[in-house]
């Protein structure tokens, strides 16, 4: 860092950069910000007055990394955010109603002979093995235990297979890394934008104009203003691809209420009539929503479904939020860069926005431009930004493309529509023998497809044969001792309280 911030700048480097908005997004970017050079200043304007979108509690094991690699002291940050852990998702009702299957952080079994683990747990399932594959996995085990522990660094332990993610308070976490930032050189403004300036030379933002008549000017915009994109779509025109077609969800209504049983470390994401509701627990409070289609419901019966599905008194009024699914068409032109919701949105069913701001700060961190804005950069990023964004959005119709239920109009919908050629594919190869076409650095693995395929019933016709190289009764015997290491390791971990209360409880 010291070196860093000595050494002297490019000449065409970037020397100001302007974040509008301090949502989640807003901050996450400020915070990483602070690992540039010294010599680039960096400041971010958001209003109280606007205020931020304010849920968004549930994420995915990359974000450890996120905190890891700015330096953050885990127990204190699960103790400013009324944190608590996750090893994955329970989805309720989805293939079919009752049922129950966990989207489980962490790796599933072990791959043998050469042989994917899921082609031989496929094979004894082919041969009558009831054994659902979720009980080959640590952080499905656990978290139905209501357990948790790090993983272990030791590759030999069976512990080393854990992974687990956050859930926290969305305005404690925006609020703990705004102290982060500040404490680091960042400058906050507070203020209203009410202007986009641009160059008339070619087009580029020169300045924003607040309220009170102040203006500032930045080489490169970072719009992080939420759902409008003052910056990229208000200003720049970047357009808007719907995908509301896919995923008819456009509104949802969020309420906490008050904490009943023991923590569980997983979201739970119940299908309901319309959409499906989400369960965050907190260690103070339990967040609460509901995900609908006003299409095929109303927002009556949509906050009647909510309220009755909460487990403890509701603590506030639900709040509605209104969205269309979809992605910003370029999340990055001419010296502006869209992060969260500006650059697009996928409902939260796999937790993925925050990763999405994430992964977008990672891209511009490594193709962070000088002044000259070489345009290939603009375009490797924007292609990234798409392939990701499209991967995460066929995950997520997936859950609902593979549903059996046919109890409602939306179920109905869902089950029936083309779904993107790109998933169809992606199903019709693991239907015919459990296969898989990924690219390398996609964010979900195939332990997670595997999870939602056979959670909601996509079984393979066939197996890879070479998993028929070893003996079934043989494989019977090896899977039977994996499980029970496995539940033997799951019992003998601290319960999620516990750990809470050891290491990251705020003091009373
Ligand atoms: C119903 C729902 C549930 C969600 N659940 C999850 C989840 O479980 N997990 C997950 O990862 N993500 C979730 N998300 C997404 C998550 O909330 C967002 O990705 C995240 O909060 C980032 O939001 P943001 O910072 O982009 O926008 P916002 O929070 O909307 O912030 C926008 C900022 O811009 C500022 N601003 C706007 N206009 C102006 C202006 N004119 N002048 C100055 N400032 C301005 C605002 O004041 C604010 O600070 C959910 C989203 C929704 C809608």
């Amino acid at each position: 860092m010291t070196l860093l911030a000595s050494a002297p700048l490019h000449p065409d480097a970037i020397r100001e950069v302007l974040i509008v908005g301090g949502g989640t997004a807003g901050w996450m970017t400020a915070a990483a910000m602070t690992r540039l050079p010294a010599g680039i200043r960096v400041r971010l304007i958001e209003s109280e007055e606007i205020g931020s979108v304010g849920v968004g509690e549930a994420t995915i094991p990359p974000l450890v990394t996120f905190n890891a690699m700015l330096g953050i002291d885990e127990a204190s940050f699960i103790k400013a955010t009324q944190g608590t852990f996750k090893l994955g998702i329970e989805f309720v009702d989805w293939g079919r109603q009752g049922d129950r299957y966990m989207h489980p952080f962490g790796e599933v079994g072990m791959d043998m002979e050469g042989v994917k683990f899921h082609q031989h747990w496929l094979r004894q399932a082919q041969g009558g093995d009831p054994t659902p594959i979720e009980d080959y996995c640590l952080s499905a085990v656990a978290a139905r235990l209501g357990r948790f522990t790090p993983a272990s660094s030791d590759p030999r332990t069976v512990l080393a297979s854990l992974r687990h993610a956050y859930h926290f308070d969305a305005a404690l976490y925006a609020g703990f890394l705004r102290r982060f930032s500040e404490a680091r050189g960042v400058e906050r403004v507070e203020g209203k934008v009410v202007g986009v300036s641009l160059r008339d030379s070619d087009g580029f933002i020169e300045s924003v104009r607040l309220a009170d008549g102040r203006r500032l000017d930045a080489d490169l915009f970072i719009d992080c203003s939420g759902f409008r994109g003052l910056l990229i779509e208000e200003a720049l025109a970047a357009g808007y691809e719907d995908w509301s077609h896919w995923l008819p969800c456009d509104r949802a209504l969020a309420v906490p209420s008050a904490n009943t049983g023991p923590l569980t470390p997983f979201t739970r994401a119940t299908a309901d009539r319309a959409g499906w509701r989400w369960r965050i627990p907190l260690q103070q409070r339990t967040g609460n929503g509901h995900v609908y289609a006003s299409a095929f419901t109303t927002d009556e019966d949509a906050r009647a479904s909510l309220l009755a599905g909460l487990e403890g008194e509701p603590l506030a009024e639900p709040r509605p939020l209104r969205f269309t699914t979809g992605r910003r068409r370029r999340q990055w032109v001419r010296n502006c860069v869209s992060l969260g919701l500006s650059s697009g949105f996928l409902e939260p069913l796999e937790s993925t926005s925050i990763h999405l701001i994430q992964s977008g700060i990672s891209r511009l961190m490594a193709l962070f431009p000088t002044r000259r804005f070489d345009p290939v950069l603009i375009d490797q990023f924007n292609r990234l930004s798409q392939t990701q964004f499209e991967q995460v959005r066929d995950f997520i119709i997936l859950h609902y493309k593979a549903t059996q239920r046919d109890d409602t109009d939306f179920w109905r919908h869902v089950a029936a529509m083309d779904a993107p050629e790109s998933l169809e594919r992606r199903i019709a190869l693991f239907r015919a023998g459990g296969r898989f076409m990924r690219d390398g650095d996609e964010l979900f693995s195939e332990a997670s497809w595997v999870a939602v395929f056979t959670g909601q019933h996509i079984l393979p016709q066939d197996h890879d044969p070479l998993a028929d190289g070893v003996p079934y009764a043989a494989m019977a015997r090896k899977l039977a001792g994996l499980r029970g290491i496995i539940r033997k390791t799951a019992e003998a971990m601290p319960t999620h309280e516990t750990f809470i209360a050891r290491c990251c409880q705020p003091p009373a």
